[in-house]
């Protein structure tokens, strides 16, 4: 592997994500022993701020960190970048769904799948944080045709985080216990965290919970609503552990999953479990050498089908809602 620096760009860099998500990096979590350029992409009167942060960037001494870039030029900022984290969007507020972030976000989306278009290194992974993720992500895509479809994801590993946690809970086992967690669907309170095929220790996670009353009105709902949660009780949306689900997602997707695992990543869809080709769903996916492939052969039965369908058919509507607004 390389060891010049992996250029990794970085867009709302000034955010509260950001404030977490560039330390992460710059300390190493994401490429280990490989040195790390961060170019960081703000609006302009954000820049100043991002000025700051670049302070505290240089007053960490990391060692690994060749490089900081900082400007408001989608274009100059994706010059040659091997991974870009789409991070900058507006968050929602109280009682906002995040679908209800379209029409404030979406052009935020073509305008970048444009710049990496033109700029990005022919290797380039682009992950999409911002808001509403998955449709963002189809956004940029659509709008970067000479970048493989493939190249493009949509963060769904926080979800995939927060359903290892709670199943952890629930059993007492920990974390490291638990494999083969799946999120299928949107990014939304539609998401549908799948316990059928997850395990613990071995075991089949649903046989051993064995309660399909928590199962389904108490895990599914509080992984699914888990960002309306934090919001209430912070105020402001989730932000260190949204940071870590995007280092994590990023390095398993370059640096590949772990045997006998998956994880979940929204790509695009292939046609696979009755998703709809072409949306960019959440799937359970391994990962090997930057590319993903979508895990197959299991099996769905109805409980499950209904959760899928309700999910990929709020990413149909989302399609059409971008579509209605000429973003892509
Ligand atoms: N997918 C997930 O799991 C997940 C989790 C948490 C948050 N989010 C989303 O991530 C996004 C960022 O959240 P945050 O809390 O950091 O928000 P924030 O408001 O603190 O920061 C967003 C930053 O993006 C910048 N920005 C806006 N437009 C930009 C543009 N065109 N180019 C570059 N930068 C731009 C803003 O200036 C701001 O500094 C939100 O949309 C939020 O909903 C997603
Ligand atoms: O819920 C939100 O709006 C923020 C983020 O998507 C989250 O899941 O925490």
């Amino acid at each position: 592997m390389s060891s010049a620096p992996l250029k990794v760009a970085v867009t709302g860099a000034a955010g509260q994500i950001g404030y977490s998500l560039l330390f992460r990096l710059a300390s190493g979590s994401l490429t280990g022993g490989r040195p790390i350029e961060l170019r960081l992409l703000e609006i302009t009167p954000a820049l100043k701020a991002l000025e700051g942060v670049v302070m505290e960037l240089d007053d960490c001494a990391f060692p690994g960190l060749a490089g900081v870039e900082i400007g408001d030029d989608a274009e100059k900022i994706f010059d040659g970048v091997n991974l870009a984290l789409l991070v900058g969007a507006r968050p929602r507020g109280p009682g906002m769904e995040r679908g209800d972030l379209l029409s404030a976000n979406g052009a935020i989306f073509t305008a970048q799948g444009k710049a990496l278009n033109a700029a990005a290194a022919d290797d380039v992974r682009i992950g999409v944080t911002g808001n509403p993720a998955n449709t963002n992500a189809l956004i940029a895509l659509k709008n970067a045709p000479d970048i493989p479809a493939e190249r493009f994801s949509a963060l769904t590993r926080l979800d995939h985080n927060r359903a290892i946690s709670q199943l952890a809970a629930k059993t007492g086992a920990p974390v490291t216990d638990i494999t083969k967690m799946t999120i299928w669907g949107n990014h939304s309170a539609t998401q549908y965290p799948d316990l059928f095929h997850a395990e613990v220790a071995g075991r089949n996670a649903a046989e051993a919970v064995g309660d399909q009353d928590w199962l389904e009105n108490t895990f599914i709902p509080t992984v699914a609503k888990r960002g309306a949660a934090i919001i209430e009780a912070r105020g402001s949306s989730s932000a260190a552990s949204a940071a870590s689900a995007t280092v994590d997602a990023a390095r398993d997707w370059l640096y590949g999953s772990a045997e006998g695992d998956w994880v979940s990543m929204a790509v695009v869809s292939d046609g696979s479990y009755g998703v709809p080709e072409g949306l960019v769903s959440s799937f359970p996916v391994t990962t090997e050498n930057g590319d993903w492939k979508i895990v197959q052969g299991l099996e769905i039965d109805d409980f499950s089908r209904a959760r899928i369908d309700a999910s990929t058919a709020e990413l149909a509507d989302e399609r059409a809602a971008v579509t209605e607004l000429g973003l892509i």
